[in-house]
């Protein structure tokens, strides 16, 4: 099949596997923590897939902007992992302080930190992102900046931050304080609570659209090159890692359930996004509002779960 009709086919695809997925959202729930996710449209739907050719393939939704929330977990881990990467110390320290395991309990749980004494199970769920970001807050001259700067560079255009939603998170974050806390009292946060929550809470306010966190994890899908630019952001086995964490760990205590129905390495938001990495071919990502139990989007796991059925993409 020549390129033009592969590129029209997978057109035509998106639009049959929006109509399909769409209609799940009636399924699920809108976050309620705080006002502008409550405040939604159930009704926003966006796939974009992203050739590694810059090919940008989208139906619906796909360029109004939403928080980020979980899914900039990817970034700032991807962050502290240049930082390691530059220096020994760095890289003990980090994969010292946090783990590589699934957690198989919400990505908001405290009760495994007890048990394993401060030490969160992997960097997706909100406690390993907290330790990510006490650690970077000592190794980037500006957190906010940092983040900003590297998901506009992957985006291919400026991102901005919702000062509205951070200050939501930061008044909603009483669970997130109490990890914070426990895991200070474990010895494994050296930041002030509040400034790992300030750090952590603007994270989750990057507000970006589907469109742009396709591009974004393209670079997942190549190598850790991205294809815009042509920069290695992290190096092949690192950017393997990253994908191998959010395959194992990005949505949470339903990992196992995208690895069976979807396939490919995903990291989900509470405002209803789900990036996915398809390795060699494209940067995915999906966005509608209402989550199932787990927090990842309902219409959104069903749109992956028919995408990557149809084209095959899954990686096992
Ligand atoms: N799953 C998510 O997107 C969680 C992010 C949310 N802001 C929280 O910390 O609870």
């Amino acid at each position: 099949m020549g390129g033009d009709d592969a590129s029209k086919d997978l057109d035509a695809l998106l639009e049959e596997v929006a109509e399909i997925a769409r209609p799940k959202a009636s399924e699920g729930e809108l976050a309620d923590y705080i006002p502008e996710l409550r405040e939604e449209d159930p009704d926003s739907f966006g796939l974009a897939v992203v050739d590694l050719d810059g090919t940008e393939h989208v139906v619906g939704d796909v360029d109004r902007p939403f928080a980020i929330q979980s899914v900039s977990k990817v970034f700032s881990l991807v962050l502290a992992m240049q930082k390691a990467d530059a220096a020994d110390g760095v890289r003990k320290e980090l994969w010292g302080r946090v783990g590589v395991e699934p957690s198989g309990d919400p990505f908001n749980s405290l009760v495994q930190l007890e048990h394993e004494k401060g030490i969160p199970r992997n960097p997706m769920i909100n406690a390993g992102a907290l330790v990510v970001d006490d650690v970077l807050l000592d190794h980037c001259t500006d957190h906010h900046e940092e983040m900003q700067a590297l998901v506009s560079e992957l985006a291919g255009e400026e991102v901005t931050v919702d000062e509205r939603i951070a200050s939501s998170e930061e008044g909603t974050s009483g669970r997130n304080r109490a990890m914070a806390y426990l895991m200070q009292s474990f010895g494994n946060l050296h930041h002030p609570v509040d400034d790992v929550i300030k750090a952590y809470a603007h994270q989750c306010a990057v507000k970006m659209t589907a469109r742009q966190l396709a591009r974004a994890s393209r670079f997942l899908a190549n190598d850790g090159v991205d294809p815009a630019t042509g920069r290695q952001i992290l190096r092949p086995p690192l950017a393997r890692r990253v994908n191998a964490l959010m395959l194992t760990c990005g949505t949470y205590d339903a990992a196992g359930e995208f690895a069976f129905d979807v396939g490919i390495p995903c990291k989900s938001g509470v405002a209803g996004a789900i990036m996915g990495v398809v390795p060699d071919r494209y940067g995915v990502t999906v966005w509608s509002p209402p989550l199932d139990q787990a927090g990842n989007s309902r219409a959104g796991k069903a749109a992956l779960h028919e995408l990557t059925d149809r084209l095959d993409l899954s990686v096992f």
